[in-house]
C-alpha cells in the first residue's frame, strides 16, 4: 500500500535537523538588514489602566495614552487586572504547545483554505518568502464562532485558560477603548459604539525558533495590524519585536507583567489619522527561542467604521471614507491606503 507523503517540515524541524535555512525562508535580495543595523532597544511608555478609571489622576494618564498613540501607536499597560502568575501560565502553555510533538499538532492544522489552526503563513504566491515561525491562530470570541475542531486538547488546561484569557482582555478593550475617546475629547462610548461590544477577536500564538542566519530571515516581516488594536503577550526574556519611529526601527523591551497594546488600522481610521497605526516586524534571535500571543480585536462585522464625527470641523477635513467592517476584508489592502479621501 502506497504510503502518504510525509507531512512538510516546519523551520523548528528544520532548525533541529542542522539545515541552515530551509529555503522558501530566505530573502535573497538583501531585503533583511537585521543583522547590519544599529537597532536602539527602549522601553514605549507606560500607561497604568487602573488611573485611567480613577477621576483624580485620569486627566495626566489620558495625555500620556493619547501621546503615546500619536507617536508610537503603542504602549505597555500595567494594572490590567491580570496577575503576573497568570500570564505566566498562559507563556507556559504556549511553550508546552509548540513543543508537541509534530504529529499531535497536525491535528489542529490549517485547512488549505482557511487561516485558522496551527501551520504557518498561507501560501499566496510562488515568490512568496515565509516568516521564519510557527504558530496557532483561533478565534477566540465571540465565543460562538470558535472552531473547536483546531483548539489544541493538550495541554489539558489549554481551552479553559484561553477562555479565561479572553474575557479578561474583552474587559481591557472596552477600558482602553473609552479612555482613547476621552483622550481625544469624545463622547466616552464613541469607539467602543463603532466597534460593538460583541467584536471579533483572534489569537496568534507565535512560536519563533532561533536562527543562526539573521540576515537571511524575518520572525515576522514588517507589517500594520488591521485590528482596532492588538495586545501582545510578549517573551519573558528574548526580545525580537521593533517598532518603526520614522526611519529606524526601535527594539522594544517591556516589562513583564505587562502586556503591549498596539493600535491597528481601524483605530487610525476613527481617530482620523491623529493616532498612528505602526509598522512593526520581529525578527528573531540566534540563540534563544521566542514565543508570543497577539491578540487581534476587530470590529463587529456588520458595523460601519470611519472617523469620528467629532474629530471633523471646517479646519480638519475627513481623511478616511466609511466603511462596513465586512466589505473592507475584499479590498485586499491596507484599510489606511483603501479608505483614503
Ligand atoms: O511576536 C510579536 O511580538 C508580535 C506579533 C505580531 O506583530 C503579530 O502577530 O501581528
Ligand atoms: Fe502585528
Amino acid at each position: 500500500m502506497a504510503q502518504p507523503p510525509p507531512p512538510a517540515k516546519t523551520v523548528q524541524e528544520s532548525v533541529s535537523d542542522g539545515e541552515a535555512v530551509k529555503e522558501g525562508y530566505a530573502y535573497t535580495d538583501g531585503k533583511v538588514a537585521t543583522s547590519g543595523e544599529a537597532i536602539h532597544v527602549m522601553e514605549v511608555p507606560v500607561i497604568d489602566l487602573g488611573l485611567l478609571a480613577s477621576s483624580p489622576s485620569a486627566a495626566g494618564e489620558l495625555f500620556k495614552l493619547r501621546s503615546a498613540l500619536a507617536l508610537w501607536g503603542c504602549f505597555q499597560a500595567i494594572n490590567h487586572g491580570m496577575s503576573g502568575s497568570f500570564l505566566s501560565k498562559v507563556r507556559e502553555l504556549m511553550g508546552q504547545f509548540f513543543a508537541l510533538p509534530m504529529e499531535e499538532k497536525q491535528k489542529y492544522a490549517s485547512p488549505a483554505d482557511d487561516m485558522e489552526g496551527y501551520g504557518n503563513d498561507m501560501v499566496l504566491s510562488e515568490q512568496q518568502v515565509l516568516d521564519w515561525n510557527e504558530r496557532l491562530l483561533l478565534i477566540i470570541s465571540p465565543k460562538d464562532q470558535r472552531k473547536l475542531d483546531v483548539w489544541p486538547r493538550k495541554p489539558e488546561s489549554f481551552r479553559e485558560r484561553v477562555q479565561e484569557y479572553s474575557v479578561k482582555l474583552q474587559a481591557i478593550v472596552g477600558v482602553v477603548l473609552k479612555a482613547i475617546s476621552l483622550s481625544l475629547n469624545l463622547e466616552e462610548n464613541c469607539f467602543l459604539d463603532q466597534v460593538g461590544e460583541q467584536g471579533k477577536m483572534y489569537a496568534r500564538f507565535n512560536y519563533y525558533p532561533r536562527c543562526p542566519r539573521l540576515d537571511l530571515v524575518y520572525g515576522l516581516k514588517p507589517h500594520a495590524d488591521g485590528s482596532t488594536m492588538t495586545i501582545v503577550l510578549p517573551d519573558e526574556e528574548v526580545l525580537g519585536l521593533q517598532f518603526l519611529r520614522g526611519d529606524q526601527w526601535i527594539s522594544v523591551s517591556t516589562i513583564p507583567e505587562a502586556v503591549l497594546i498596539n493600535i491597528g488600522d481601524i483605530m487610525e481610521i476613527m481617530s482620523n489619522g491623529i493616532l498612528k497605526s505602526p509598522m512593526h516586524r520581529v525578527v528573531t534571535n540566534a540563540t534563544s527561542d521566542r514565543i508570543s500571543v497577539a491578540v487581534f480585536c476587530c470590529p463587529e462585522e456588520e458595523n460601519e467604521i470611519g472617523p469620528a464625527e467629532g474629530l471633523i470641523n471646517e479646519d480638519t477635513l475627513r481623511l478616511y471614507k466609511k466603511i462596513f467592517y465586512s466589505e473592507y476584508y475584499q479590498l485586499g489592502k491596507r484599510p489606511i491606503e483603501a479608505l483614503k479621501i
